[in-house]
């Protein structure tokens, strides 16, 4: 009997617009398939940060200058990624309002948007990967793709349990940055749309592993 092509190694992608809850489900999808996630976004993030600390504008010269004199990584961690800069631990630095604030105009670089897929590109699968273009410009080859979503109004109310700020702040800061986002955010055609309005977190987490275990066994 000739053998069974054995099947390459998984890549999930979970994209999707602010505080949709990508982070929390790929964690959730993450743990319960053993493998790692990457926050894509996070890089964004780094990249950002190291930018307004370099104290220059966020042009695409100064923030691939910063990158290149302070290099940073992706601690790809099922519960959480973590981003180091040598010793540093940056990750409680990526979620200010400053950060936030300029993420988006930092995102739009192509020469930052490289250096973040390189990074990415680097890993080998399995893993789950999240963000806004996972499915679409980073791995389209992924078998398994979703796409979250849900209303302004669900988001902001989620994220204003994280932080002590006004939620109709948040709601007004997350309108701005999905349409800033927008060219990048397309859902891939082959993707799953998930509205997570109406669900809970293990239940959005458990639709999508459903999914990937009918894919994953081919
Ligand atoms: N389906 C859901 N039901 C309730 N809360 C959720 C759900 N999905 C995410 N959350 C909460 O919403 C917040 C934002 O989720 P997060 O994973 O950080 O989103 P993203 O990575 O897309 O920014 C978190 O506090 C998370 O626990
Ligand atoms: N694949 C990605 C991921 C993030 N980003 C950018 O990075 C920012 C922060 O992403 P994030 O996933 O941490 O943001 P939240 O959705 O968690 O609020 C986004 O607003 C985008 O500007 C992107 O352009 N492409």
């Amino acid at each position: 009997m000739p053998a069974s092509p054995s099947l390459p190694p998984l890549i999930v992608t979970i994209d999707g617009v602010a505080a949709s809850g990508k982070s929390s489900v790929s964690s959730g999808v993450a743990r319960a398939l053993g493998v790692p996630y990457l926050s894509s976004g996070l890089l964004y993030r780094a990249a950002t940060l190291l930018g307004l600390e370099a104290g220059a504008d966020l042009s695409e010269a100064a923030v691939l200058e910063a990158l290149h004199t302070h290099p940073v990584r992706l601690e790809p961690l099922a519960q959480g990624n973590r981003v180091w800069q040598g010793e540093r631990d940056l990750t409680a630095d990526l979620h200010s309002t400053a950060v936030d604030h300029g993420v988006s105009v930092v995102a739009v670089l192509p020469g930052v948007r490289e250096w973040v897929n390189a990074q990415l590109r680097e890993v080998a699968p399995p893993f789950v990967a999240e963000g806004r273009d996972m499915g679409t410009a980073v791995f389209p080859q992924a078998p398994a793709k979703f796409y979250l979503t849900a209303s302004p109004r669900v988001r902001a109310g989620r994220r204003a349990q994280e932080r002590p700020e006004d939620v109709d702040a948040i709601e007004a800061a997350l309108i701005r940055r999905d349409e800033l986002d927008r060219v990048q955010s397309a859902p891939a055609p082959d993707a799953v749309v998930i509205d997570t309005g109406p669900l809970d977190l293990a239940g959005v987490i458990g639709a999508i592993l459903e999914r990937v275990v009918a894919v994953d066994q081919g």
